[in-house]
Order: structure tokens, then C-alpha cells, then sequence
């Protein structure tokens, strides 16, 4: 692991936002982090992972989760959701869509050329930036611990505590993406609809590479990252939390991107316990995430002590 650097110190009740960077082997590229590091020693942590557009900024300064989490004396971890590449290495289409490309990384790792060079964002998550929080933060006990998320990231943090039962603690997102071979933010669906145009939730129009196919060269093989598909190989032992915004423009709007209730029927049919939180009146953003962000964090808590 190459030199981690410390880009930014903010105390914040009683604890300490940190903001880092290295070079990451994993992307290629520089990548940043945010730690959330409370006021205790060795303190377990969770790991948040954030949505489309987002970078670790969204969550630090949007979701108001240090409060809480100083008093439980849990650490917090954020990491950016895609590589961003230098202007001299940026790759064709990389900035065009907001679904696809930098700040869309989808947690997997590419296999298609040339995203395969740099878009690794499963391995970095689950394995180059447990290293890195050591390594810059030697009060946090990374061995322990948890993982949550927004939209794309709560996709990615229901396929990776479903991956790695034994590493994550516990699980839970917010307004997951819990379907994703089966909407247009998975498959770009060339075949069947070859100019696909798909209407975003601020009206504009978005066209193109879609997750799946973009980076891994097919539907077929994002079935190994779809939640409602890696939760029937076996449940995890412990209950899984998601929250979702009953009027979430993403649920309710012309396509219903995010599926919870196939992810119910999914779990149910394995016996997999989920708690499944509709919350009427809220919708996708922030708000809605710092409305709930106590009752995951106390979610994980119970399970990180
Ligand atoms: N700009 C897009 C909408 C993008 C958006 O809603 N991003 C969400 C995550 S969506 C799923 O991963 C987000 O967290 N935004 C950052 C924030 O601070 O709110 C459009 O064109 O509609």
C-alpha cells in the first residue's frame, strides 16, 4: 500500500472527520476516503457507500451521522464511488452520464476493456480500503466491521455483505438498488430497444452504457452482483435493514429502479429476515437519509459490540 496522505482534519462531536488519499494499486489511481473517528479507542467501524454523482463529500457533509455515531463510538467510512482518472487518462464517454462511468462505479469489478483497467471498485472496497483505513487510522478496528449505503451504494453494500457473510457484521441500506438486471440502470437493453432513452428523475434524458453491460459485458454477468439473485444462494445469519422513501422518484416515477419488494420475495424464499422500512412522505435524497441515519447506525451498533 502505497503512502496514505492526510488531506483534511475537522473535529466534530467530540471526534474527528479525516480526510485522506493515496495511490490505489487496485484503480490505478489516486482515491480518496473519509473516517469518521469517535472519541474511543479501537472503535469498530461502518462502512457507508454512496449513490450516482456522489463522491465520499454526500455522506460526510450531508447525512449528519456523526453524532450519532460518536455517542455509540463507532467509526464511519466512506470512500469515493468511482476512480477519477486524470485528465490525460480519461476514458471516451467516462463524464457523459450520470449512471455510468466517474461517480457511477457500481461496485464491481470490470472486466470489459477499458474499464477494466481502473473501474475495480469491489476490490478496492473490500480489500485495498480496509488496508488504507488501518493504516491511516490506528483507532479504528477494522476487523470489525459493518456495511450500509445509499441507491448504487446500497446495491453495493447489499451484494457485498451477501458475498462476504462472514466479513460484514451486519447490513443495511438505504433505497438500494435491489434489482439491478432487471432495470435500466443495470442492463442498457441494445438489443431490444437499440436507441434507449430513459427519463432521470430532474427530467432530463439519459442514454447509453448502462452498468452491467458497460462494465462487465453483459446482464447475464451482473447476476453475480444483483442482490435479489445472491441472496438466494443462502440467507446470511443475521437480519438485514432497508429503508425506503415511500415517495422516492425512483420508486414511483415510470420505471421502479430500485425493487425492494422483489428483494422481499427474494429473502423470503431463502428465509432470509429483512426489515424492511417503508417511510411515507420521504423521497431519494439526503433528507431522507439523515431522517433515518440513527436507526442504522444503532442497527449496527447492536451488532459491532
Ligand atoms: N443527477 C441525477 C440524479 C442523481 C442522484 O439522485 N444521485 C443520488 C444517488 S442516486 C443512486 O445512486 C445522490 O445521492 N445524489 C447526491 C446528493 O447529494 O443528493 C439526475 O439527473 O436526476
Amino acid at each position: 500500500l502505497s503512502a496514505v496522505t492526510k488531506l483534511s482534519t475537522n473535529n466534530c462531536f467530540g471526534g474527528q472527520w479525516r480526510r485522506f488519499q493515496f495511490d490505489s494499486s487496485t484503480t490505478g489511481t489516486p482515491m480518496v476516503f473519509s473516517v469518521f473517528v469517535p472519541p474511543v479507542q479501537k472503535a469498530p467501524c461502518l462502512f457507508y457507500l454512496s449513490g450516482l454523482t456522489c463522491t465520499d463529500e454526500n455522506f460526510v457533509q450531508k447525512a449528519g451521522a456523526a453524532r450519532r455515531a460518536a455517542e455509540l463510538g463507532i467509526a464511519l467510512v466512506a470512500p469515493d464511488t468511482s476512480p477519477r482518472l486524470p485528465e490525460d487518462r480519461r476514458l471516451p464517454g467516462e463524464d457523459d452520464s450520470y449512471d455510468f462511468g466517474s461517480g457511477a462505479g457500481f461496485y464491481v469489478d470490470a472486466t470489459n476493456y477499458p474499464w477494466s483497467q481502473y473501474y475495480n471498485m469491489y476490490s478496492f472496497v473490500t480489500q485495498e480500503l480496509p488496508e488504507a483505513v488501518m493504516v491511516a487510522c490506528p483507532e479504528v478496528d477494522v476487523q470489525t466491521r459493518s456495511i450500509t449505503g445509499h441507491s448504487m451504494g446500497g446495491h453495493g453494500a447489499l451484494t457485498i455483505g451477501l458475498k462476504q457473510p462472514a466479513v460484514w457484521r451486519s447490513v443495511s441500506a438505504f433505497s438500494p438498488i435491489c434489482n439491478p438486471t432487471k432495470v435500466p440502470w443495470g442492463p442498457r437493453r441494445r438489443d431490444t430497444q437499440p436507441v434507449r432513452q430513459a427519463r432521470s428523475v430532474t427530467g432530463s434524458i439519459h442514454t447509453g452504457q448502462k452498468a452491467f453491460e458497460g462494465y462487465l459485458g453483459s446482464v447475464d454477468a451482473g447476476l453475480e452482483h444483483d442482490a435479489c439473485e445472491l441472496v438466494k444462494k443462502g440467507p446470511r445469519s443475521d437480519a438485514i435493514l432497508v429503508s425506503q422513501g415511500a415517495d422516492d422518484d425512483f420508486l414511483v416515477g415510470d420505471t421502479n429502479q430500485l425493487q425492494p419488494e422483489a428483494f422481499r420475495s427474494a429473502c423470503d424464499g431463502v428465509g432470509q429476515e429483512l426489515d424492511l422500512r417503508y417511510e411515507a412522505g420521504y423521497d431519494h435524497s439526503y433528507f431522507f437519509i439523515q431522517s433515518f441515519i440513527d436507526e442504522h447506525l444503532d442497527f449496527h451498533a447492536s451488532r459491532l459490540k
